[in-house]
């Protein structure tokens, strides 16, 4: 599916929404806009609640979302192609589905088998997914979430396993491939070059959000409370004069 125009209408608003698990509040009162046509980089320390915010999107987004959880959720004894099929098991009957299991069906091998040279698979079309590495998983559970061939990408940490050249190349296939994507990640460099804004969470709430035009390394930074002063290889030093982005309250859109 071509992703359509930016429209910038309103995908979805948490307007003081408490997030968490249960009657444990991880998020509370979050406010946030996520527009049509929008690539927000989602980022924070671990365990501030990344993968909560992307759940609650989930479950509100309902159909339209391509999913791409952090442990991929991948079958380890079943090939990389039935694993990728499975991002559109449901649009086959049982039967269709049992019989590609034993013998893969035309289509769908031809179409899983042109996206596993895109995300750099081929000639592993059928081998088990336990004995893949790290990085393959990872590609593997990234073209599952293509081949679902939703409006919205939603990734935890999709591209953690791989070299940099992969993950530009992995981010740009999610790119072209849907309209509107939230990715969270590590990377603050990948944050500011490849996304159009940055949700950073830090102690229970929404710290930033805010274009990445506006933002800088030195901002990002602010979200992660051990980062001393070094900055990592590769990484170009900013001033640290400080920028409203990180000051301790959730930027308004601009
Ligand atoms: N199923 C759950 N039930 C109860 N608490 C949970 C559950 N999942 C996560 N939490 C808690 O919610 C908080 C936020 O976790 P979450 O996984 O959203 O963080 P994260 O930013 O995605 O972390 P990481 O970068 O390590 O994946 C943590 O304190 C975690 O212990």
């Amino acid at each position: 599916m071509a992703p359509t125009a930016d429209t910038g209408e309103t995908l979805l608003t948490l307007d003081g929404v408490d997030l968490g698990h249960g009657e444990r509040v991880v998020l509370p009162r979050v406010h946030l806009r996520l527009a049509r046509g929008e690539r927000v980089a989602l980022l924070g320390p671990s365990g501030a609640g990344k993968s909560t915010l992307l759940a609650a999107l989930r479950t509100r987004l309902g159909d339209t979302v391509a999913w791409c959880p952090q442990h991929h959720g991948l079958v380890p004894g079943l090939a990389v192609y039935h694993n990728v099929y499975m991002g559109r098991l449901a649009e086959h009957s049982a039967l269709a589905n049992l019989w590609n299991l034993v013998r893969p069906l035309r289509g769908p091998w031809g179409e899983v088998a042109a996206l596993c040279e895109l995300v750099g698979l081929d000639g592993l079309m059928r081998r088990p997914v336990g004995q893949l590495s790290g990085g393959q998983r990872q590609r593997t559970a990234i073209a599952r979430a293509l081949y679902q061939q939703r409006e919205v990408f939603l990734g935890d940490e999709p591209v953690a396993s791989v070299d940099p050249h992969q993950a530009h190349r992995l981010l740009g296939l999610i790119e072209e491939r849907h309209t509107t994507s939230v990715i969270a990640l590590h990377q603050r460099e990948l944050a500011l070059t490849r996304f159009d804004r940055v949700w950073g969470v830090r102690d229970g709430r929404l710290m930033i959000d805010a274009p990445t035009s506006t933002l800088s390394l030195t901002d990002l930074d602010a979200l992660y409370p051990d980062a001393d002063d070094t900055v990592p290889p590769g990484e170009t030093p900013e001033p640290a004069a400080p920028s409203p982005a990180s000051l301790p309250c959730s930027r308004g859109r601009a």
